[in-house]
């Protein structure tokens, strides 16, 4: 009897324990089951966020400086405003600062629109009377670049604007295709080659250059075109007629002296991101100019000799934009103009006085214009 009512104690006490074991087990059973149906529950978002974790790696990167990852409406005028306060201080504007906000706002506006504004991936910066428009105006055939129209004269008259209103004069571009803008005055006036490459020391820049004699000359035609009263070059070129004595003061003469307006350019830019272009082949072998251009801003080769033709009435090369379909374009009357009469003394003292600065220039581009 005490045998079978001690034996019954025990299996009263196992059969609880067990029981209390199968509550313990079937909790921890719905506990796990309820974790997952909550994991299943976010589990969509989850998947999205994975399936952009190479964009969201960019974002957060890109928008490491305004402090969080999100990309809002507000974050791309927050990043707009900050350039424009930046450009208030230019002085201390680091370059890198502003050009990774920059590109920030570039790629979250790409996001948003598809096509946007840009800063000039590349500058014509000169040199005034060279043959800067047709340069432009035959790069605008080319489906992968974009420019506006007029010249900016963003970095030496508007500079006080900002980037924001330098950007807003860009025509709207997808993301592989070229902003380019041409102020053939950016090439000679001094504190500009820090302005620009402030704005990106990546910048690609096009000099244009023609017979520093000629494009005096030329400079002066259009002078005298637009105020007829102005004396004449003989008299404006010499400090005293009878010396010959060249003024070297007179800015159509200073324009002329590349080699030293060169130098200051390539205190800030290597010689790698220059290309040379001889105004003179721009008009006797466009196509192949052309080439040479399209290379070094990597384009593909879309301008070929199947895009010109020599007009014999206005003595240059016209343009157009389709091999087949397109009517040919030429430039302006205002350009080709009609030059003075210069005695040929004249001449041959004024290429006297710009040789040296010629064989500098050659040197230093690694290329000879063959001036006389
Ligand atoms: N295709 C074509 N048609 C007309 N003119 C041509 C062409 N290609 C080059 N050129 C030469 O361009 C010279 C004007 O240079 P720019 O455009 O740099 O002048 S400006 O600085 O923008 O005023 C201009 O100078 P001038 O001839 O002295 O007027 C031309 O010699």
């Amino acid at each position: 009897m005490l045998l079978n009512d001690g034996c019954f104690r025990k299996c009263r006490c196992i059969r609880s324990r067990l029981k209390v074991f199968l509550f313990a087990m079937s909790v921890s059973v719905l506990l796990s089951v309820t974790g997952l149906l909550m994991l299943a529950s976010v589990h969509p978002s989850r998947t999205f966020a994975k399936s952009v974790d190479t964009d969201d790696a960019v974002f957060s990167a890109r928008s490491s400086f305004e402090g969080n990852g999100d990309v809002t409406i507000d974050n791309i005028h927050a990043t707009d405003r900050h350039i424009t306060d930046t450009d208030n201080t230019k002085d201390d504007l680091v370059l890198d600062d502003f050009k990774n906000e920059y590109h920030i706002s570039r790629d979250i506006d790409f996001q948003v629109r598809n096509k946007t504004k840009r800063l000039p991936h590349a500058l014509i910066i000169g040199v005034k009377k060279a043959g800067t428009r047709a340069l432009l105006e035959y790069l605008r055939l080319h489906p992968d670049v974009r420019a506006p129209g007029p010249e900016t004269h963003f970095f030496d008259k508007h500079y006080d604007k900002g980037l924001k209103w330098y950007r807003s004069l860009m025509p709207e571009t997808y993301k592989d295709q070229l902003t380019i803008e041409k102020t053939p005055s950016y090439f000679v006036t001094k504190g500009i080659p820090e302005r620009v490459y402030r704005m990106s020391k990546k910048t690609k820049l096009i000099v244009v250059f023609r017979d520093p004699v000629t494009r005096a000359i030329s400079d002066y035609a259009q002078l005298a075109s637009r105020n007829p009263s102005v004396k004449s070059f003989d008299e404006m070129v010499f400090i005293n007629n009878e010396t010959r004595v060249i003024d070297t003061s007179w800015t159509l003469v200073k324009i002329g002296l590349y080699a030293l307006h060169l130098s200051r350019w390539l205190e800030y830019f290597p010689l790698n991101q220059m290309l040379f272009v001889s105004g003179e082949d721009l008009i006797r072998a466009p196509a192949s100019e052309m080439r040479r251009v399209q290379q070094f801003l990597e384009l593909k080769q879309h301008i070929t000799s199947d895009n010109f033709t020599y007009n014999y009435t206005k003595g240059f090369p016209c343009y157009k934009k389709d091999s087949s379909k397109s009517s040919w374009h030429c430039l302006n009357e205002e350009k080709g103009r009609q030059h003075p009469h210069i005695e040929p003394s004249v001449r041959q003292r004024l290429q006297d006085f710009y040789r040296p600065f010629n064989h500098r220039l050659f040197s230093m581009a690694g290329r000879d214009f063959n001036w006389s």
